[in-house]
């Protein structure tokens, strides 16, 4: 909790100074506590600016707070990326404080959000305002969030839902694939919705495995990319990711 409410303007400078960010996500169901420390000491070596801690299934506080216990020496901010109310914890610097905008179902958009607000202003957490949208595969959070998921290639939909988070103030819009996506989302809808967004910076997810497609996100636009499932499956691959993005200059 170090670096608490100085998160936005972390991300904010590096995106000033024209770099492209990278989080690393951390999920706590498959995540090993004994090998987290090295994992997360390399990827920081490598230029990685941001740890997400979340996942859907299997998830519990303690092994959250666990982590972010590992994790508290690295001058990184620990984030939290919710599923639900049961993961808010004063032990990390910031949450992203998502409303899944593409869901049928009201808990999602905002009554979750009901529920953790007074939590979230309790216990002191910065809070990062994200319009979450979910594309494509979708995953267990689409799923779970019961998505009305966008297809891949309907760009028109993807930049009015981005628009609309926009215009409601959200900081970010997290434009998600679903965690072990086949195919992430493509470089060209990325470049277009950027065009219309003037404040919301955008995160992408989902599926990124590769440096090339990873460089190919981020100089259509994205402002951070975020890889989960390779981190745990190929390290020596998420370490490139990580080093490619950090060398980025726009
Ligand atoms: C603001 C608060 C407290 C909650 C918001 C809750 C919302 C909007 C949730 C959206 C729907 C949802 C289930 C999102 C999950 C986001 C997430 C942590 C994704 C990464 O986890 P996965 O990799 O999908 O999980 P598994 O590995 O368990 O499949
Ligand atoms: O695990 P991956 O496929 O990298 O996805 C990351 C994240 O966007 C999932 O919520
Ligand atoms: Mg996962």
């Amino acid at each position: 909790m170090k670096l608490r409410g100085k998160v936005r303007k972390i991300i904010q400078e590096k995106l000033n100074e024209g770099k492209v960010l990278h989080f690393s996500l951390f999920d706590p169901d498959k995540v090993n506590l004994e090998s987290i420390y090295s994992i997360a000491l390399k990827l920081v070596e490598s230029g990685t600016s941001g740890f997400l801690i979340g996942g859907t299934l299997g998830v519990s506080k303690e092994k959250l707070d666990s982590i972010i216990e590992i994790l508290e020496d690295f001058e990184v901010p620990k984030i939290i990326f919710p599923s639900n109310v049961n993961l808010i914890t004063e032990k990390a610097d910031a949450i992203l404080f998502m409303s899944l905008l593409n869901s049928d179902d009201i808990y999602y958009i905002t009554g979750a959000q009901l529920i953790a607000a007074p939590i979230i202003k309790k216990l002191k957490l910065e809070s990062l305002p994200t319009g979450y949208i979910i594309v494509g595969h979708g995953g267990t959070a689409a799923h779970v969030g019961k998505a009305r998921v966008i297809p891949y290639d309907n760009v028109e939909l993807i930049v009015a839902y981005s628009i609309m988070a926009e215009l409601f103030g959200m900081d970010f819009v997290y434009l998600e694939a679903g965690s072990g996506a086949p195919e992430p989302i493509k470089p060209s809808v990325i470049s277009i919705t950027k065009k219309y967004l003037e404040n919301s910076k955008i995160i992408v997810g989902g599926g990124i495995r590769s440096e090339e497609i990873a460089k190919e996100l981020a100089l259509a636009g994205a402002d951070i990319i975020v890889t989960g499932n390779i981190i745990e499956q190929n390290l020596e691959k998420a370490l490139k990711i990580v080093k490619e993005i950090s060398n980025i200059r726009r």
